[in-house]
């Protein structure tokens, strides 16, 4: 049976006055305590213990225990810049037909949202190249990937425009301002029908990448915008949570079409 152990990460979860879930991203420490506003919790409790299991703060609040997955590391994360949100990176990684075992490269690796997502898919067998051109952005990540042990990642300290490096490459991701200013290398270096995935905050971004994307030889080109509006739900009534993440970016997709 899979039992918590020291060392291990879990999501300890807290619940406030109108039943809104507080959460704690710990490392299991024997003798380690967590101060939380509903009272302290002693880690050396849960070690031995089923994940999943509910204990009680030393107010005597409950405290459900939980195995992390990879969206709660992404809630925690330390960031740098802006990250994308799983709800974006999901829909990316189905609309770039990637699978397990490919060679994707990412530019702009920022603070390593979509670079853990993305790794986490290719699993073992694939190599993601992520490239940024601020050396903070790549330690933030790599501290970040370091807590999921993820091991099939190279960062690369290098500004994109001076060229990508890999070729015959699954599918090119961007998150960076201009990605139009390198659609030509993207093109390039992507397999025959190849896709990319720019993800861009403004309308302007969208357009100009667009336009780009058609000049250097991209078909089936789409632009999206994912919206997730999350809910609540108690004895009395069931509604929209008041608050949501309201804008974040917009996804415009392309494929390569050979030139001929
Ligand atoms: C918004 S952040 C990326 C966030 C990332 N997708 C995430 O989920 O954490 C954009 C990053 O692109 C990097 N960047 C901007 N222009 C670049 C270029 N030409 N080549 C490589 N990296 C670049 C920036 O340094 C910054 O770290």
């Amino acid at each position: 049976m899979d039992l918590i152990s020291e060392d291990d990460a879990a999501l300890l979860v807290v619940y406030g006055k109108k039943g809104k879930p507080k959460k704690f991203l710990v490392k299991v420490k024997r003798g380690k305590v967590l101060h939380t506003h509903k009272g302290s919790i002693d880690l050396s409790e849960i070690i031995g213990k089923e994940w999943g299991c509910v204990i009680e703060t030393s107010k005597g609040e409950r405290v459900e225990v939980h195995k992390p997955i990879l969206t709660d590391y992404i809630e925690k994360i330390g960031r740098a810049t802006q990250i994308i949100y799983p709800k974006d990176a999901g829909f990316m990684i189905l609309k770039s037909g990637i699978r397990p075992g490919d060679t994707v490269v990412e530019i702009g690796t920022g603070s390593g949202a979509l670079t853990m997502v993305l790794a986490n898919f290719l699993g073992r067998s694939g190599r993601l190249y992520s490239y940024d051109i601020r050396r903070e952005s790549l330690e933030t990540a790599e501290r970040n990937l370091r807590l999921l042990g993820i091991d099939n990642v190279v960062l690369k300290h290098k500004d994109a425009k001076e060229g990508i490096d890999e070729s015959n490459v699954d599918a090119i991701f961007l998150d960076i301002p201009d990605p139009w200013e390198i659609l030509p290398q993207v093109h390039e270096r992507l397999k025959p029908n190849g896709p990319f995935l720019a993800f861009l905050p403004s309308c302007e971004q969208v357009n100009k990448t667009v336009l780009k994307a058609r000049e250097v030889g991209f078909g089936l080109i789409e632009i999206h915008e994912i919206l997730d509006r999350e809910y609540e739900s108690d004895e009395r009534r069931t509604r929209p949570a008041p608050w949501m993440i309201g804008h974040t970016g917009f996804i415009v997709i392309g494929r390569k079409i050979s030139r001929s």
